[in-house]
């Protein structure tokens, strides 16, 4: 199967997580957004974040999605925020099959309530955060994604069995086929 598989959610989605698997079943490199950008920045996304603020940030990484999804095929994890420019959107869902792995914040929350690492989480009160991020981006993801994957109960090992089950119906599956395979998570 040729072409990038591209994760997509917000912080704590488990684009990382699932990613790596699923790069393994897939035989296919693994790539994660943010760990390139923290390669080409030579520090951390919150330490670049703390010192120069965001849209510096979103200038490095929609250069370096744009650069990633030209080049060879991969497993690509992104960055929660991704989708905030239209100029990636369009990108993502052009050059590879596209997947929201779908959380609510309150999932996300007692996933990540003890992480220090996620800059746009250390806040007074991440939950609510979450929230906010998800009011604002959940429609993002779904104009990006060619598929929504639903990761409240199914163990990692599931999620990637059902995006593996996606890929093989590959593009031409009827938007009803899709709607059914998403309704099962
Ligand atoms: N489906 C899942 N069920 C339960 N826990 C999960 C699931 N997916 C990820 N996790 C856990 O949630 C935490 C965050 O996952 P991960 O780092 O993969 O998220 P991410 O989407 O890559 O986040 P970020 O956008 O901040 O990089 C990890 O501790 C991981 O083990
Ligand atoms: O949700 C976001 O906006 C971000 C998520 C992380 O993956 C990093 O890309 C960065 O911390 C910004
Ligand atoms: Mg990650």
């Amino acid at each position: 199967m040729a072409g990038h598989v591209i994760l997509i959610g917000l912080p704590g989605a488990g684009k990382t997580t699932v990613g790596r698997q699923l790069a393994r079943r897939l035989q296919l490199p693994f790539v994660d957004s943010d760990a390139v950008i923290e390669e080409r920045l030579g520090c951390s996304i919150r330490e670049f974040f703390e010192r120069e603020g965001e849209e510096p940030f979103r200038d490095v990484e929609e250069a370096v999605l744009d650069e990633l999804t030209r080049g060879e095929s991969c497993v690509l994890s992104t960055g929660g925020g991704a989708v905030l420019r239209p100029a990636n959107r369009q990108r993502l869902r052009a050059r590879g099959r596209v997947f929201y792995l779908r959380s609510t914040p309150e999932e996300l929350y007692r996933r990540l309530r003890h992480d220090r690492t996620r800059p746009l989480l250390q806040v007074a009160d991440p939950l609510q955060r979450l929230r906010d991020l998800y009011a604002v981006r959940d429609s993002l993801y779904r104009e990006t994604a060619h598929y929504v994957i639903e990761t409240g109960r199914p163990t990692v090992a599931t999620l990637v069995n059902m995006i593996l089950m996606q890929l093989e119906l590959g593009d031409g599956a009827p938007p009803s086929v899709q709607a059914q395979a998403q309704a099962h998570g």
